[in-house]
């Protein structure tokens, strides 16, 4: 099959810092893939990167097997939503909707209006006067309505409250289904989107750091919960990616465990519970876990 998105050794400098650092990743066609990493990470410039925004320092960034740069028609199979949109200073949202099919051939009307209910969207009001929701709703709904081939979803829904985040998730997962496509979406609020990805690249420092199928990377480690001497004499020798001690209890994500190590838990009165794709990724990278409680 070949790779819709693809990266080989994609690197951006902005003077001395490598925004985007020998990143080489692919992405076959369909599914719904999360772009994870801190503030700063490199997130934004990939999705420049893949759609042609920016000029890579070396390397390669392909989509649909072709440089984006300067591509139009590749580019015109592709949606990129970035939170900091810029639009012309009258144009109100309904002017967002209107010119939307010029640019997007599977732009569905009927589609769009539906979204603007479900985010309940002034359409009447300029761009620039909308609140930062309602502004990363106009993107949300362009983002979905559009059914690009590719769409990269930057932050999308960074003003939205928790109510319409999660309508932006159950609409794009039911969207998702009767039209499936690719979707990159870049987010720190992970627990949050996990249940949505089928992939997960998480980005530091300019540099992919995990590349792993969600399952998959939920099924390398499992948390276990019991009194603490139990607990730290479980856990010694294996491989211990997070432990919590309170009082005389004690919980330890550990890694790399065969189906002996998951009896042996059980036979010492330890309680297993899956690790969540958060926690495991900001045990693996060091963490952005303060922003995450913070976000
Ligand atoms: N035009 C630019 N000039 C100079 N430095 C830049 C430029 N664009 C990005 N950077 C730097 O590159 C790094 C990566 O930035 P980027 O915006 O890609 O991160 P991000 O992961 O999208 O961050 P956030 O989650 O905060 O939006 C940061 O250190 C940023 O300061």
């Amino acid at each position: 099959m070949t790779a819709i998105v693809e990266a080989q050794g994609l690197t951006k400098r902005f003077g001395r810092v490598a925004a985007v650092d020998d990143v080489s990743f692919s992405l076959d066609e369909g599914g719904i893939h999360g772009l994870l990493g801190r503030n700063g990470a490199g997130k934004t410039t990939l999705m420049q990167l893949m759609t042609g925004q920016e000029f890579a320092t070396s390397g390669q960034a392909r989509i649909f097997g072709e440089a984006p740069v300067e591509n139009a028609q590749a580019l015109r199979r592709v949606c990129f939503i970035k939170e900091s949109q810029v639009y012309p200073d009258d144009f109100k949202g309904k002017h967002v909707l209107k010119s939307a099919p010029w640019f997007f051939d599977n732009w569905d009307d009927e589609f769009a209006q539906r979204l603007v209910k479900a985010f309940d969207v002034p359409l009447d009001r300029r761009m620039k006067k909308m609140s930062r929701g309602q502004r990363s709703a106009i993107g949300v709904i362009v983002g979905l309505a559009s059914r690009a081939e590719l769409t990269f979803l930057d932050e999308p829904y960074a003003g939205l409250d928790a109510v319409a985040r999660h309508r932006f998730y159950d609409l794009l997962l039911e969207d998702y289904v009767t039209h499936p496509r690719t979707v990159v979406l870049s987010t720190h609020l992970i627990d949050e989107a996990a249940g949505l990805l089928q992939r997960v690249l998480v980005i530091d420092a300019g540099r992919i750091v995990i590349d792993a199928d969600a399952d998959e990377l939920r099924a390398t480690a499992t948390t276990f919960a019991g009194r603490a001497g139990d607990v730290e004499s479980f856990a010694a020798g294996r491989d211990v990616i997070d432990r919590t001690v309170m009082g005389g209890l004690a919980s330890v994500t550990l890694a790399g465990l065969s189906d002996d190590d998951l009896r042996a838990a059980a036979a010492a009165g330890l309680e297993a519970s899956p690790v969540s794709l958060q926690e495991l990724i900001v045990s693996r990278t060091g963490g952005f876990e303060r922003e995450e409680k913070s976000a």
